[in-house]
């Protein structure tokens, strides 16, 4: 059955804009993520706390929140890979953080520059810190569905992190097809694996769209259970550790889908295409929402 509401996690500004080969007005990363507060969207991760020489378009990141105009009811997120990372967003005033563990020992080294194991120990401090300052956790996992450098990922190596990650203290646990490589029957497959142990309500998904099969995955996983689904506006992004894949599916497509099944969501469709309109024409970049290509057309 499908879940009568889906909240949507919307990460453009972070995700979306991190792999930007041009430097980005701070203006145009706090104007995106205010369109994106105005749309209705309530969970925006804005920033990454990571080493700046890796992910430079991140680098301002204590500048983006200073400068957030923040939108009551909105949660503005970020990325932290170690307590280094959390002390930052935590000084920046982040609603909430997020540590990123990889189902894939190569990626983990490529990413996190470690390896799993040494990844989880550095996401314990992260957690710790967070209940102490009682700042929300989220997690990530990342290639649950192929790894750009090892290919095949097994669902038991998911399932053991993503209990890890909970036992930490996250609240929910992010299920990320990096490089965008998965079908309906991978998503199936994994979410069989994982349903049985962890509820569907601790459970998002974080599709990249890479071979154009990021709103069917998402289809699965909604008729499965899951109701918490991440994208990122006009489909931009892509990582800088997962060469040629491309963005996070496009939240304009995902708000399209909820729309023509009823399912509730509390964004405005038009307002967010809006927002990734003028992301893009910033960027000079093409828009890969195809929903809000086709309704940016209409006379
Ligand atoms: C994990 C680290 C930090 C290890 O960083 P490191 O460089 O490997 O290791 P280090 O701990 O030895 O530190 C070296 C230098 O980095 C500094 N440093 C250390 N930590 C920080 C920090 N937090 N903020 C600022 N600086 C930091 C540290 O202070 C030191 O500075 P130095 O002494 O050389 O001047 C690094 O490898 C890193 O930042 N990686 C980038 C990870 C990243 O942002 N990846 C992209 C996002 S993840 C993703 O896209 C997947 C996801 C989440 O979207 C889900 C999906 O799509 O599947």
């Amino acid at each position: 059955m499908l879940p009568a509401r889906v909240d949507i996690v919307e990460v453009g500004p972070r995700d979306g804009l991190q792999n930007e080969p041009g430097t980005i007005a701070l203006a145009d990363k706090l104007a995106l993520i205010h369109a994106l507060a105005d749309a209705g969207l309530t969970r925006i991760e804005a920033g990454a706390f990571v080493n700046p020489k890796w992910v430079p378009q991140m680098a301002d990141s204590e500048a983006v929140f200073a400068g957030i105009e923040r939108t009551l009811g909105v949660r503005y997120s970020a990325l932290t890979p170690n307590r280094k990372g959390f002390e930052r967003a935590q000084a920046a005033g982040a609603d909430e953080v997020a540590i990123f563990a990889a189902a894939s020992e190569a990626f983990s080294e490529k990413n996190l520059n470690c390896s799993i194991a040494e990844s989880l120990d550095r996401f314990a401090e992260v957690a710790r810190a967070a209940r102490e300052h009682a700042i929300p956790l989220r997690g990530y996992i990342s290639c649950v569905l192929g790894c750009p450098y090892s290919g095949e990922v097994e669902p038991t190596l998911c399932l053991d992190i993503a209990q890890e990650l909970l036992a930490m203290g996250c609240y929910e646990i992010s299920l990320g097809d990096t490089i965008g490589v998965g079908t309906a029957a991978h998503t199936e497959r994994l979410l069989e694996h994982l349903l049985p142990h962890i509820h569907a309500d601790k459970l998002a998904v974080h599709m990249h769209d890479t071979y154009g099969q990021g709103l069917t995955n998402i289809y699965r996983a909604l008729q499965m259970g899951i109701a918490v689904v991440d994208s990122s506006v006009a489909g931009l992004g892509g990582c800088p550790y997962a060469k040629g894949a491309s963005g996070n599916v496009a939240t304009e497509d995902v708000l399209y889908l909820l729309n023509g099944l009823g399912i509730e969501h509390g964004a405005d469709l038009h307002k967010v295409m809006h927002a990734g309109a003028r992301i893009c024409e910033r960027l000079n970049k093409s828009n890969n929402s195809r929903a809000a290509k086709a309704l940016l057309s209409k006379p």
